[in-house]
């Protein structure tokens, strides 16, 4: 769409919510849902550009329905019959709700609290006027070059518009410092954005420090932003991408909390309980961290003696769930240095650990990395200095709604409290009704894709209070790769196509046919048994002799 504003409709009168209107435009004015329009208001003696979104599209004249029963018969043959010009035949009434003008000191909409005269004409909203004012990009006038700013992330563009005609950039620092969840069912993109995100993240204009967990091998391909030109900087900069296999992660003891132990333990006593949560305070207490199984089982025994039974109970579960478990040593640790970095987007690659030690590593980082940023804020020696962003996958694993995973505790300190500390999380989910909803209501921005089931949009309508009504309608009906971004990250929410990503996607579903083929394929040409057992004297048939 251009540029140019002409008049596209007239407002006819107020609607039925105190900020709507509605107004009338012939069928070739073809107006969307969503789409932007604008009409003129003096405010304090100035004239201001005001926007209001579409929300709804009804035709109120057409051909007589009895004159189209007939597929053979087009409509401008019935219009012509009808001595009507085509043109003329279909007028639609639409309602549009007032979002309000871009105040330049505020930098966001205000309302002017009246809404156009009967009479007014509208045009549509020019598409840099939009570039600039729908994300929160503290732009202080209404038609700012948004390429030229930094610290952006291009992320698509409006559907409603032709591609790439008005490209919405949202501010990193938003959803990085006050959280971020990409919700959506499985298939409709989220990875895929989440992807789109990090190539923005990791620019030579950012340089981000980001942490992605991903317990299904889903990131495999972001290594191609290494020695790719599009993320090199004029210095030389080229962003890190660093996986880290199952095999390198690693708990240490020392660093559970008594919580986390009790939910490995399978079942212990009241007296268990009190006997171990005594003695691993003792532990901790210790000057040393790097203490095992079998120096709390000492601490134990000292305390209530070899013989106790309770001691033993405890004993035989601890030597099962933790020491028999990879995931624990004494002393390995993940090395906070190797993961944190900036200019670094290191994948902690979690496919081959069950469910609870996914959750237990992720327990254990986080508290550690969150421990470390209150340290830089309050001016002690801390590991990481600089601000850092961490992505969930399967984020209601980690916060789940209901049932107890050890992580939900720090998920929620630090989408609570995160934003102080330069702490931000990322949670993406097909499941957002079983997501804690204290954490998913604190994730500043949202960006929602397709979501049919209803408790799952629901729970977006509840937590996501920044996307109106109209605007969560459109859930069911996207398609992949189509997203409402509203928020912290925008004035304002909008429906945009996410643009395509630098790197190639890994994690569509696999190619069952090519796979079942290329298997078969394989198959013919291994050597069948009889012909492994044949032994170099003459040709054999592969078939086995049966006598
Ligand atoms: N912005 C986009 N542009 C082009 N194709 C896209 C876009 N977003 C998604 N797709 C297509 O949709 C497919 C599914 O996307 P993606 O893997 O991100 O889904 P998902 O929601 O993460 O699914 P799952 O829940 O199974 O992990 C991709 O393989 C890709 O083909």
């Amino acid at each position: 769409m251009s540029g140019k504003s002409s008049v596209v409709g007239t407002v006819a009168g107020p609607g039925d919510d105190p900020n709507e209107f509605v107004f009338v435009t012939p069928a070739d004015k073809s107006i969307k849902t969503g789409e932007f329009i604008t009409y003129t208001v003096s405010v304090d003696g100035g004239n201001r550009s005001v926007l209001a979104r579409v929300t709804n599209r009804e035709l109120i004249r057409g051909l007589p329905e009895g004159f189209l029963a007939d597929p053979e018969v087009g409509p401008d043959t019935v219009a012509a019959t009808l001595g009507v010009p085509t043109d003329d035949t279909e007028l639609y009434r639409l309602t549009a709700t007032v979002i309000g003008y871009y105040d330049t000191e505020m930098t966001t909409f205000a309302n002017p609290r009246q809404l156009p005269a009967p009479g007014t004409p509208l045009s549509i909203a020019p598409d840099q006027q939009l570039e600039t004012v729908l994300p929160n990009l503290g732009c202080e006038t209404d038609s700012t070059d948004v390429t030229e700013l930094e610290g952006t992330a291009h992320l698509g563009w409006l559907l409603n518009r032709s591609p790439k005609a008005t490209n919405i950039h949202i501010p990193i620092e938003e959803f990085a410092s006050t959280h971020l969840a990409i919700l959506a069912s499985t298939g409709s993109g989220k990875s895929y954005t989440a992807s789109v995100l990090i190539e923005e993240m990791m620019g030579a204009d950012s340089r981000a420090s980001l942490l992605v967990f991903d317990p299904h091998g889903e990131y495999d391909t972001l290594a191609e932003m290494q020695g790719n030109e599009a993320f090199r900087g004029e210095d030389g900069y080229e962003p890190e991408v660093v996986y880290y296999d199952p095999e390198r992660l690693r708990v240490r003891i020392s660093e559970l909390e008594i919580g986390d132990v009790m939910a490995v333990l399978d079942n212990p006593s009241n007296r268990m309980q009190e006997r171990l949560s005594t003695a691993w305070r003792a532990m901790q207490r210790q000057e040393s961290r790097t203490w095992g199984i079998d120096e709390l089982i000492g601490e134990m025994e000292a305390r209530y003696g070899e013989d106790d039974a309770s001691v033993g109970a405890l004993e035989w579960r601890l030597r099962q769930s933790i020491e028999r478990n990879d995931l624990f040593h004494p002393e390995d640790n993940v090395p906070l240095n190797e993961i944190v970095d900036p200019g670094q987007c290191t994948v902690l690659q979690m496919d081959t650990l069950d469910r609870w030690n996914q959750q237990l590593i992720t327990t254990v980082l986080l508290r550690r990395m969150y421990r470390e940023r209150l340290d830089a804020v309050r001016d002690r020696d801390s590991q990481i200095e600089h601000p850092l962003f961490a992505l969930f996958e399967e984020g209601h694993r980690f916060a789940p709604a209901s049932g107890d995973a050890p992580s939900l505790g720090i998920m929620r300190t630090i989408t609570s409290e995160g934003r102080k500390f330069g702490f931000g999380l990322g949670i993406i989910s097909q499941r957002p009704s079983k997501i804690d909803q204290d954490v998913l209501s604190q994730c500043g921005t949202q960006i929602s894709m397709q979501i049919k089931n209803p408790n799952d949009q629901d729970a977006i309508k509840n937590s996501v209070e920044a996307a109106g009504e109209d605007v969560l309608r459109e859930l069911p009906g996207l398609t992949p790769g189509q997203a409402v971004v509203s928020g912290d990250a925008m004035n304002t929410p909008a429906l945009i196509q996410v643009r395509q990503r630098r790197t190639s996607h890994g994690a569509g579903s696999r190619p069952v046919i090519e796979e079942w083929r290329d298997a078969y394929d394989q198959r013919q040409r291994e050597p069948t048994q009889s012909e492994a057992a044949d032994f170099g004297e003459g040709d054999s048939t592969g078939v086995q002799s049966l006598d």
